[in-house]
């Protein structure tokens, strides 16, 4: 069986791997070809044809709407959004996919919007506690929404309740299969897949403080205003599997992908959740990680680096690592939608 899946959901990695993760779930069960809608000049772009060349890529010149939404500038930005969609319906048209998946960003919207249209089969994934615009605005036309956690079920409509699974978010790290090692403790700072400015000062401060270990930055690029012996930095890094794997203590934002990554694989960490996040969600999602008893939330406004030095010292002697395997929530996902799509 050959199926053809339309994917949206990208801007951020948060978005983008989780897709990417169910797609090459799915590639386990079938066979696949995909049409990617990516947005002009962001991550996707850059990620997908050096790790998926077989995909096609189509761009769409998007721009997210600002918060709060009533802003004179969200009426061109919509505007970008509504002309899209009739890119999409044409590029749908042509491609007559089997169904549609979503994974949130406001790519996802004008994709969302043409499958319903064209009565194309509408899978939404969604990785945050609190779900996006797009995902929220899409999920009554769709047959699945995939929820990353229960906490989430609130805020559907209750007459959206059987559409609802909570699955956990997918997992995909990359390895370059090639083992790291280093003769001290490594903290990992990951500010997200965009980086950190605040996080790379935090790193700085750590280097300094912390000289029995390594700090490993990936600092999205991002001013870094420091350089020292054991601090290393990288703009992006993209085998995360193998730095999960040396680390014995990371620092990162509230993302949600990275949050279920840190709980896939049991890692010890402190959260300083974005507070800039739409709707705080980024609190929410870090809140996991104290419910799992893994880590710990700092948040930014009651930062002081005293309480983070204290806290890093604790995470690392944490030293909790549950090494049994677990079921990657991208797999439950692609049996469902095989499922979901054989039966209509
Ligand atoms: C600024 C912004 O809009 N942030 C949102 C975005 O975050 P963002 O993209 O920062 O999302 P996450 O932290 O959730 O995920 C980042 C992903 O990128 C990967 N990674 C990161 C750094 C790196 O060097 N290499 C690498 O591969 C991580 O392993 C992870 O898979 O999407 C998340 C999931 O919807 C939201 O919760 C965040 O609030």
């Amino acid at each position: 069986m050959k199926l053809r899946v339309a994917v949206a959901g990208g801007v951020t990695g948060g978005h983008l791997y989780p897709a990417i993760s169910i797609l090459e779930h799915l590639e386990k069960f079938v066979d696949v070809e995909v049409l990617y809608f990516s947005v002009k000049g962001k991550l996707e772009e850059r990620i997908i044809p050096k790790i998926h060349p077989e995909y096609s890529l189509e761009s769409l010149d998007v721009q997210g709407l600002k918060r709060p939404l009533t802003t004179y500038e969200n009426v061109a930005r919509l505007f970008k959004i509504l002309k899209s969609k009739q890119k999409v319906l044409k590029v749908l048209r042509g491609y007559k996919p089997d169904f549609v998946i979503v994974t949130g960003g406001y790519v996802s919207y004008p994709v969302g919007i043409a499958a319903h249209k064209l009565k194309i089969p509408l899978f939404v994934q969604e990785q945050n506690v609190v779900p996006g615009l797009s995902n929220l605005k899409l999920s009554k036309y769709a047959s699945k929404i995939f929820l990353s956690f229960k906490d989430s079920r609130d805020y559907f409509p209750k007459k959206l309740r059987d559409k609802l699974m909570v699955t956990g978010n997918p997992i995909r790290i990359s390895s370059m299969g090639k083992k790291l090692s280093y003769d001290k403790p490594v903290i990992l700072i990951i500010g997200g897949s965009g980086g950190s400015e605040f996080l790379n000062e935090v790193a700085c401060k750590l280097a300094k403080e912390l000289k029995n270990s390594y700090i490993i930055l990936s600092s999205g690029g991002k001013k870094v205003p420091c350089k020292n012996g054991n601090l290393k930095v990288l703009n992006y890094i993209d085998n995360m599997v193998d730095y999960y794997n040396v680390a014995s203590c990371v620092i990162a934002r509230g993302g949600a992908t990275t949050i279920s990554e840190l709980l896939y694989f049991d890692l010890p960490s402190v959260i300083i959740p974005w507070e800039g996040s739409t709707e705080s969600h980024q609190l929410e999602n870090a809140r996991q990680i104290e419910k799992e008893g893994l880590g710990i939330v700092v948040k930014e406004s009651e930062f002081s680096f005293e309480k983070i030095l204290e806290k890093v010292r604790e995470c690392v002697n944490l030293n909790k690592r549950n090494v049994k395997r677990k079921i990657n929530p991208a797999e439950v996902i692609a049996r469902e939608i095989i499922r979901e799509v054989k039966r209509v």
